[in-house]
Order: structure tokens, then sequence, then C-alpha cells
């Protein structure tokens, strides 16, 4: 890695504007619960910027529920922005409203993961992949029938098919028919969501091959969606791996596979699986399960499961598996915090009575029977876990925070109140970008640490 420059914003590098179709600039979409009960809204995009250049495909990878879909569909307006600005060739598409928007929505486009939900098994082909030139009232009926039936020839699809029905076709066939109603308005921009996951590994290849022949036939840029990180690699320019709503990483494919620079991408690409002949799709496995995203941490929000989480300086030289067990803890008493428990476990809980959740003390000993853990932080554990049994959950999160949170919990170095989240920094000559506090100069040793684990 060759440059550490923090940078408040990705991608607002020098580029001449042709080069930028889309640029985002910190943008959030919140769902509320609609609940009286609960008023705290899943953040699931909580912020990002990046740009997409025209004639890309810009992937995006993450966990399942870290927000790919929810931004995907922002970006096109499928979904309202709660804040933030999707600027589609200068036009901050997120203002449009009305007619105005129903005029952009020719522009963009999107290809769902399963055909067949977006299919109307009642319709003909034709009629499915004529309904968005009847609906935008393009031209004439015959012209709409001859776009179709040269769309169907596009996709790799015949004339004849146009009075068939959607049954009569297998899954990859199936995501042809989508992905030609996707073209029939002749978009710029097209979400692909998934598109080849629902398919045999024998089919995926040909889809695949087909969306870059289209791109190239029809100079479309894509965001493609995905988990298997191998499709990514391969049909990708460049790549943003989210976590819990933030973009950690982005830059070009190759660099980000093959050196990845942020914690969470080390994490995320050494959870491949090995290839295996009887597995239909890759899942990514990662240790532990992300926060819930109504509940993000402070700071960074991949701080509750980073492997190099940066220590306060007294505790440096800590003993690993000590440090580990301090992690598990808050880890548990965060998660008590929010457990949906029923009155019964509670009355149960406070008469200290056996429930279905295991005990402080239990859970306790599990972490640190076995460990001899230094005098000073015993007295801190000590006092945490008599806060965590007393129900004071909030009580012993900041206990810990105080004693052992660091930049990575928002904790401000000289002590200030507001929490500190990281920056973006440059990580290399191609201007790739990680979220992580371990590039500022002050934190550098990670990228050994991180080797080391690789
Ligand atoms: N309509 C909705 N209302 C409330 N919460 C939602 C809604 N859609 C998504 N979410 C929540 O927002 C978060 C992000 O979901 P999203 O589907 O965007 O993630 P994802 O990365 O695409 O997941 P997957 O890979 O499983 O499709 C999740 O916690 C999800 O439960």
């Amino acid at each position: 890695m060759s440059q550490n420059t923090a940078s408040t914003t990705p991608d607002d590098r020098a580029e001449t504007p042709s080069d930028t179709m889309v640029k985002v600039r910190d943008l959030k979409t919140y769902y509320d619960s609609g609940s009286l009960l609960e008023d705290r809204p899943v953040k699931a995009v909580d912020g990002v910027s990046f740009d997409i250049r025209r004639g890309e495909t810009l992937g995006l990878v993450g966990e399942s529920g870290c927000g790919k879909t929810t931004l995907g569909r922002t970006l096109i307006q499928l979904e309202e922005a709660t804040d933030g600005e999707v600027l589609f060739d200068g036009t901050d598409i997120t203002s449009l409203r009305g007619d105005q928007l129903y005029e952009w929505r020719q522009n963009a486009q999107m290809v769902f993961q399963d055909p067949d939900s977006s299919l109307n098994d009642r319709m003909t082909i034709g009629e499915i992949i004529r309904e968005p030139l009847d609906v935008h009232d393009w031209k004439t009926p015959a012209d709409r029938r001859k776009r179709v039936k040269s769309l169907l020839d596009e996709v790799g699809l015949s004339p004849e098919h146009y009075y068939r029905y959607p049954h009569q076709f297998s899954g990859g066939q199936r995501q042809r028919i989508g992905i030609a109603r996707t073209l029939a308005l002749n978009p710029e921009f097209i979400v692909l969501d998934e598109p080849v996951s629902a398919l045999d590994v024998s089919v995926q290849a040909e889809i695949i091959n087909l969306l870059e022949e289209l791109q190239d036939e029809f100079d479309l840029t894509y965001l493609f969606i995905a988990h298997d990180l191998s499709v990514v690699r391969h049909i990708c320019d460049r790549v943003a791996v989210m976590y819990l709503g933030n973009i950690m990483e982005i830059g070009p494919t190759e660099e980000l596979f093959t050196d990845p620079a942020n914690p969470y991408t080390h994490a995320l690409l050494s959870a491949i699986p090995k290839p295996d002949p009887t597995a239909s799709r890759d899942r990514i496995t990662l240790h532990g399960t992300p926060p819930n995203p109504r509940y993000p941490p402070t700071g960074c929000p991949f701080s509750t499961r980073c492997p190099v989480r940066i220590r306060p300086d007294k505790h440096e030289d800590l003993d690993d598996e000590v440090w580990e067990g301090i992690n598990g803890f808050r880890e548990i008493i965060r998660e008590r915090m929010r457990a949906d428990r029923s009155i019964r476990e509670r009355v149960r809980e406070r008469f200290g009575l056996e429930t279905r959740f295991a005990t402080i003390d239990e859970t306790y000993d599990e972490l640190f029977g076995d460990t001899a853990v230094p005098d000073e932080v015993e007295r801190v554990l000590t006092d945490v876990a008599e806060a965590a049994g007393n129900h004071e959950e909030q009580a012993a999160l900041d206990r810990l925070n105080a004693e052992f949170g660091s930049v990575c919990d928002g904790v401000a170095p000289e002590g200030g109140a507001d929490p500190v989240e990281p920056e973006y920094y440059e990580v290399s000559d191609s201007g790739r970008l990680s979220y992580c506090h371990r590039h500022d100069a002050e934190h550098r040793e990670t990228e050994t640490v991180l080797d080391d684990r690789s």
C-alpha cells in the first residue's frame, strides 16, 4: 500500500465529469418500523458516498442484510432516500417527483434475482416485454411489437416465443425475458440484483456472458449486486464492499481481491468457501453476526467484530485470549440488551430462576474461566458483570467502553464528547479507498497484523 491519505468523501478525486454517470453523496435510506413499541428505524443504508463511472460494472458485495438491495433500489428511486443525494449526470433524482420522476425512470432499470416473481404468469412473453413500452406510450403498437421481437433476438430467444407463457421456459430463459423487458426503454443504467444467484451454475455463465455482450452493444452501466465473489471478480471493473449500511472499501476489482486493505474486506475474502462441486451457490460465512441495523455501534460499523480493533494504550499488551473474551462479553451484553425477552423471562431472571438465557455468571465463566485475567482487568470485568446481572446493560457497556474502548468504538482520542467515525483513506495509487482508523499513520502497523492473519 503506497499511500494513506485521509479523504472525507470517496471518489472526489480529479475526474472529468463525463467519466462519472452517478454521484452518490451521503445517501441514507432508513425504514421506519411502523410500530408504536419500536421507534428506532432500520438504518439499511447509513451514509454512503461513491461514484459510478459511465460504462463500468461496479460490484456491490457484503453479507446478507448489509443493505445492498436497498442501496440499489434507492439509486433508481424504487425506494425513497431518507437523506443525501443521487446525482445522475448532475440531476439529483431524489428530488424528482411526479412526471419528472416518471420520465427519468426510463433511464434506469433493475434486473431481479428471481425471474419468477417479476414475470406475470398470466401474460404472454410479448406482453411482459412490451408492458414498459405500453406504459410509456412508446411509438405505435406495431413499432412496439417489432421492438419486442428484436429484443427477444438480442437476449438469445426467438420471435416465436412472443405468444408463449413464462411457465413454458427454463430459469435461464426466464431471466433472459426479464433482461429483455429491462432493456425495452433503452436504459443507460441497470441495477442487477443477484441476477444469476437463483440459476444453475451451468446457466449462470451464459447469462453473465449475455449481460457483458449487452453492455458492450448498448453502452450500459451496471451496478452488480452479488453474494458470489467469484462472479464479481469475473464481471466487475470495480467493487464496493458494504457492511451494516456503509461502504468499507471501494476500488478496482483485481487489486481489492489480491491486496484488500480494510479488515472487513479481509474477513469477507478469507471466508470464501473452497469450491465444492455439490454446492449450487457459495455462501459467505464470517465469525459472529453483524449488529442489528436498528442499533449500529458508535464509531466504526465493523468494530464489534473486527479482528484488529485498536486497543487503548494501557491494554496494548493484554493477552489476546483475554482481549477476545472482553470483545465477546461486550457483544453478549449488547445482545442481551436487545433480546426479545417475554415478561415471564424477565420475572424469572429477576428472581434468579432458570431461563432460556444464560446468566451473566455462566457467560463470564465460559469466557474467562480458563484464562489468567490480570487483577486490574478482573476488577473492571466484575463491575461490568454485576451491572449486567442487575439488568443495567447500558451501564455495563459504558464501563467496558470507558476501560477498553478506543477510537474504533467512537471514543475520541483526546477525551472529546462526540463519537468519532473513521474516514476514507486512499490506500493505493489507483485511488482505492478504505474506511478504517487503522490506515491512520498512528495505527499503521495493522497492515502487518492483517497480512499475518490472511
Ligand atoms: N421494506 C423494508 N422494511 C423494513 N426493513 C427492511 C425493508 N427492506 C429491507 N429491510 C431491512 O434493511 C436491512 C438491509 O436489507 P437489504 O435487503 O437491503 O440487504 P441485502 O444486503 O440486500 O440483503 P440480502 O443479500 O439478503 O438480499 C435488513 O436489516 C433488512 O431486514
